[in-house]
C-alpha cells in the first residue's frame, strides 16, 4: 500500500498525520510502530488519524497512536496540529473547530497570529480517573520507585499524567525514575511522568517521559497536568508559560470545574508516501 501522510511538529513532539477523511483507513499495531520507526519508517512521537466524526455535535474525530502501536486517549501538541491540518488539507474553513476524542470533546481554535489555542476539557484529580491506586485522598500521593520514595501529584488530563517537583531540569532523573514510574504497578494503564521545576509563579520548565514514546520534546497534555496540579498545591498563579525542551506553551486554569486552555505552535514539516506492507 502507498500511504500519502504530512509530518508535523509542535514543539518538536512529533506526528504522523493521516487523513482518514478522503480515504479509510484500517491500520494494525505493526503498521503504526513500521510508521513511528527513525530507522525503518517515517519516524515521530505519535501517530494522528483524523476521520469523520461518530456523533452529531462534533467536526471530526481525532484518533492518536503513540509511536509504540498503542491507541490512547489525548494528545495536546497534536491536537493543535491536528487543527493546521484540517485547514491547510482544505478539509475545514473554520477558525474554531468541534473535535471528538477518545475522552470526549475538545475544541481548538486557530489564532490570527497562526498559534493554536485548545479547551482541554477539565482535569480530573481522582485517582480513578487515571487509573492510579491511591493510599491517601490529599494532593500528593508518597510513591517508592527505583529504590527511592518521593511524592507525586496524579491527574487526568483525559490521559494520564504524574507530576513531580525538581530543583533542576537538568539534574532530574528522568532517564531513571520515568521509565520506573511510567511502568508502576499503582499506574494499572501506565501513566506519563512530568518533572517540573517553578523558576517562579507564572513560569516552570518541564520534561516528561511519555508512555509508549519516551522522552519527547514536549508534552501538551503534560503542561497542563503540571500547572493545574502546581495550581492546586497554590504554587502557581492561574496563567503560566511553560518552557519544554522543544520551545514555549501558555496554560490557563482558573481552578475547579473550569475547564484548562493551552496555546501553542504548530508546525508542517513535510508530505510524503511511504510503502506500507
Ligand atoms: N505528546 C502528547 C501526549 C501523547 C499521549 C501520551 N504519550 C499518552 O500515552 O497518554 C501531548 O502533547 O499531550
Amino acid at each position: 500500500m502507498r500511504l500519502p501522510f504530512t509530518k508535523m511538529q509542535g514543539l518538536g513532539n512529533d506526528f504522523v498525520v493521516l487523513d482518514g477523511v478522503r480515504q479509510t483507513l484500517a491500520l494494525d499495531r505493526a503498521q503504526l510502530r513500521r510508521l513511528g520507526d527513525r530507522h525503518f519508517g517515517i519516524g515521530c512521537d505519535q501517530i494522528l488519524l483524523v476521520e469523520p466524526p461518530t456523533r452529531p455535535d462534533a467536526d471530526f474525530r481525532y484518533r492518536i497512536f503513540n509511536a509504540d502501536g498503542s491507541e490512547v486517549e489525548q494528545c495536546g501538541n497534536g491536537a493543535r496540529c491536528f487543527a493546521r491540518f484540517v485547514r491547510e488539507q482544505g478539509l475545514s474553513d473554520q477558525a474554531e473547530i468541534r473535535v471528538e476524542t477518545a475522552r470526549g470533546l475538545i475544541v481548538p481554535r486557530i489564532e490570527a497570529d497562526g498559534q493554536v489555542t485548545v479547551d482541554m476539557g477539565l482535569p480530573d484529580f481522582t485517582p480513578a480517573a487515571l487509573p492510579f491506586i491511591a493510599d491517601t485522598d490529599l494532593p500528593l500521593h508518597p510513591i517508592e520507585a527505583a529504590g527511592e520514595r518521593f511524592e507525586i501529584g496524579v491527574v487526568s488530563m483525559g490521559n494520564p499524567h504524574a507530576v513531580l517537583l525538581v530543583d533542576s531540569l537538568t539534574s532530574a532523573p528522568v532517564e531513571r525514575l520515568g521509565p520506573a514510574l511510567q511502568a508502576h504497578p499503582r499506574f494499572p494503564r501506565q501513566v506519563n511522568v512530568g518533572f517540573m521545576q517553578i523558576h517562579h509563579r507564572g513560569r516552570i520548565g518541564l520534561r516528561v517521559y511519555e508512555r509508549g514514546a519516551g522522552e519527547t520534546l514536549a508534552c501538551g497534555t503534560g503542561a497542563c497536568a503540571a500547572v493545574v496540579s502546581g495550581i492546586r498545591r497554590g504554587l502557581l498563579d492561574w496563567q503560566v508559560t511553560v518552557e519544554t525542551r522543544g520551545g514555549e506553551l501558555s496554560v490557563r486554569w482558573a481552578g475547579p470545574g473550569q475547564p484548562v486552555a493551552m496555546t501553542g505552535p504548530a508546525v508542517t514539516v513535510f508530505h510524503g508516501v511511504i510503502e506500507l506492507d
